[in-house]
């Protein structure tokens, strides 16, 4: 681990904004982008290509160790792009059912520990703005600024709500709130790495805030800290 470039750490529930937040700032600070959900995505994606169980640790574990893919750096007014065995991902892996399964294969240790040296490698300089469950936790644990954004589960589901309504077919707001719920319930839940706040996070509750005031509220700490030159 490169323990020169420093990291903030973005955790918290599906829906929070930790993506949009996470985005916004590693692009303003010029910084590096973990985006460590899409790992666990990726490898659900990939299971179902290969006819690869879900609960299949062993196969898991070798198909996360040699996973092919690709990170293509945002660049302006383009969105990072996810490139997955040569073919393009980055839409294909958001939809709530590859997030059901992104969150089943995390909750297998032999997947995580699989996946840990590939998440630290992103630590490069000048720095690192990671997003996940278990960032400020496990993988980096001594990030200067770590920030656990949380929001009510009706207000991620409406969110989430917002951003399907006219993409996706048959979206209601009722079962986005139900999957939402059960998705809380396993990572919260899961024995190993589970999401938590660590210790020493900032706790942030977006409920009410717009994403520019969430922002706001993290540069200023970024500030207190001088971390960001
Ligand atoms: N503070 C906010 N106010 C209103 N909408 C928000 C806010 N933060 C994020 N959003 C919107 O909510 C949706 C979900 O945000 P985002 O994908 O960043 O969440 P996430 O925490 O990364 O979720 P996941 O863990 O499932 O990837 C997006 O459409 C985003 O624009
Ligand atoms: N650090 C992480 C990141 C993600 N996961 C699991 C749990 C989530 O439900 C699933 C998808 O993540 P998302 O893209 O919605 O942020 O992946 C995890 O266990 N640890």
């Amino acid at each position: 681990m490169n323990n020169i470039a420093p990291v903030i750490t973005i955790d918290g529930p599906s829906g929070s904004g930790k993506g949009t937040v996470a985005g916004i700032l590693a692009k303003r600070l010029g910084w590096n982008l973990l985006d460590s959900g899409a790992l666990y995505r990726l490898l659900a994606f990939a299971a179902h290509n290969h006819g690869v169980d879900l609960t299949n640790e062993e196969l898991l574990k070798k198909l996360a160790a040699h996973l092919d893919v690709q990170f293509i750096a945002a660049t302006d007014g383009q969105l990072q792009r996810i490139i997955l065995e040569g073919d393009e991902v980055s839409d294909v892996i958001r939809t709530e059912s590859v997030g059901s399964g992104a969150s089943q294969v995390a909750a297998l240790p032999a997947v995580r520990e699989a996946l840990l040296q590939r998440q630290r490698a992103f630590q490069e300089a000048p720095g690192l703005v990671a997003d996940g469950r278990d960032m400020g936790t496990v993988v980096f644990p001594n990030a200067p600024l770590k920030i656990f954004l949380t929001a009510s589960a009706e207000e991620r589901a409406r969110r989430r709500y917002l951003q399907l309504k006219g993409k996706v077919e048959g979206v209601s707001l009722s079962s986005l709130l139900d999957e939402i719920r059960a998705r809380d319930e396993r990572d919260t839940q899961r024995a190993v790495a589970p999401l938590k706040p660590a210790a020493d996070a900032i706790q942030l509750d977006s409920t009410e805030l717009s994403i520019d005031q969430v922002l706001e509220r993290i540069m200023s700490e970024i500030a207190i800290r001088d971390i960001a030159g």
